[in-house]
């Protein structure tokens, strides 16, 4: 990521020092005091694709130690911490870490758990980005129309009807818990095959946007943005011709990086700076988070009709900036 302009002459791996450093320290607004000590709850998945040794060797040249946390035993009677960073489901989890947070105002728990939750079930997550209504001289921003169901699979195809919705539908489980499960998405193409689904769902009307999706990751200020390819559009023939659910175990990951693809210059144009910019401070202050990633896709045929679609709670790549 470019933070203050980057240096053209310097090699590659220095640029990346660079860009690891910075986010060790980036505008998550903390003073620069000798010693910061960051205690981190993590799965060992996330352990191992976050804290890779190049990071902590990083931090420690700037006088940041990262600490391990045992989960089994009281958090006050370790650390001390002045940074709890975490990832963990759980309630017992999130108790403790409640706990915690009233007895030790003085140190900052990224991100509380309450808020974490929010953006856990996909009927909340994106009720903020709807409730903001964002439309400016860059563009607006939007969520697609969705509905939710919490049990009885064969009332969907009525509810969907009086609802309004749009075919094609993608249909997304209600919570996300960091199982690959709740990951699974499925699209369906008419009507009565949305009987054979498994609530709780979100079901959302599929929105054509040239097969590729802007991740917008956001670290505090500093916000980075990147491609993947997406789902294909769907037009109109096809909707005809075809019936069924289709499954999609994951859309869109890390492997899918379309940043360095031939596209069409119309989908392949990022969301304007100054849009994203605001869409992010304004999340940022309603969430209450400081470690998130939006997906934004863009209406296909259009410069400047945007939605999210996804906000997801300390992603992979967010400090590999
Ligand atoms: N409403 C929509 N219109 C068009 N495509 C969509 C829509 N919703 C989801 N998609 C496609 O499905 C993919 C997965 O959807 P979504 O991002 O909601 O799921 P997820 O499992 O939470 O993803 P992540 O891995 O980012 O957490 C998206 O990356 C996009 O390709
Ligand atoms: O590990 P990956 O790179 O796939 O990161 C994914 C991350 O998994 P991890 O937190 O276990 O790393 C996911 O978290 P859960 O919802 O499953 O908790 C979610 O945030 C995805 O959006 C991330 O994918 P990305 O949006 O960055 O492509
Ligand atoms: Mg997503
Ligand atoms: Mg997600």
């Amino acid at each position: 990521m470019r933070f203050n302009g980057e240096i053209s002459n310097r090699n590659e791996e220095e640029k990346e020092n660079d860009r690891i450093s910075q986010s060790c320290s980036i505008g998550l607004g903390f003073p620069h005091p000798q010693k910061l000590v960051v205690g981190y709850a993590l799965t060992s998945k996330k352990t191992k694709s976050f804290l890779q040794p190049k990071l902590e060797g990083l931090a420690r040249n700037k006088g940041i130690f990262f600490v391990a946390i045992d989960q089994n035993r009281s958090l006050s009677d370790q650390g001390p911490f002045d940074i709890v960073l975490h990832k963990l489901s759980g309630k017992e989890w999130r108790r403790l870490l409640e706990d915690y947070r009233e007895k030790h105002p003085e140190v900052t728990v990224l991100d509380p758990p309450d808020a974490i939750q929010h953006v856990h079930n996909r009927q909340s997550m994106l009720k903020d980005v709807a409730d903001m209504n964002l439309s400016d001289c860059y563009g607006k921003v939007g969520v697609p129309r969705q509905l939710v169901i919490k049990k009885d699979p064969s009332s969907i195809p009525d509810a969907v009807s009086k609802a309004g919705l749009m075919l094609p539908i993608v249909a997304k489980p209600l919570v996300v818990d960091g199982s690959a499960k709740s990951h699974e998405l499925s699209l369906a193409y008419d009507q009565f095959s949305l009987a054979k689904l498994e609530p709780p769902l979100v079901l959302q009307e599929f929105v054509n946007h040239g097969g590729v999706l802007f991740k917008v990751y956001i670290v505090g200020e500093a916000i980075k943005v990147v491609r993947r390819f997406s789902l294909p559009d769907v037009n109109k023939c096809e909707l005809l011709h075809n019936a069924g659910v289709f499954h999609f175990p994951r859309v869109s990951c890390a492997a899918a990086s379309a940043d360095d693809a031939d596209l069409d210059p119309g989908v392949a144009e990022l969301p304007p700076r100054p849009l994203l910019e605001r869409l992010a401070r304004e999340l940022r202050r309603r969430l209450g988070l400081h470690l998130f990633n939006i997906d934004i896709i863009r209406e296909h045929g259009t410069r400047d009709c945007f939605y999210v679609i996804d906000i997801n709670y300390f992603p992979g790549v967010i400090l590999s900036f």
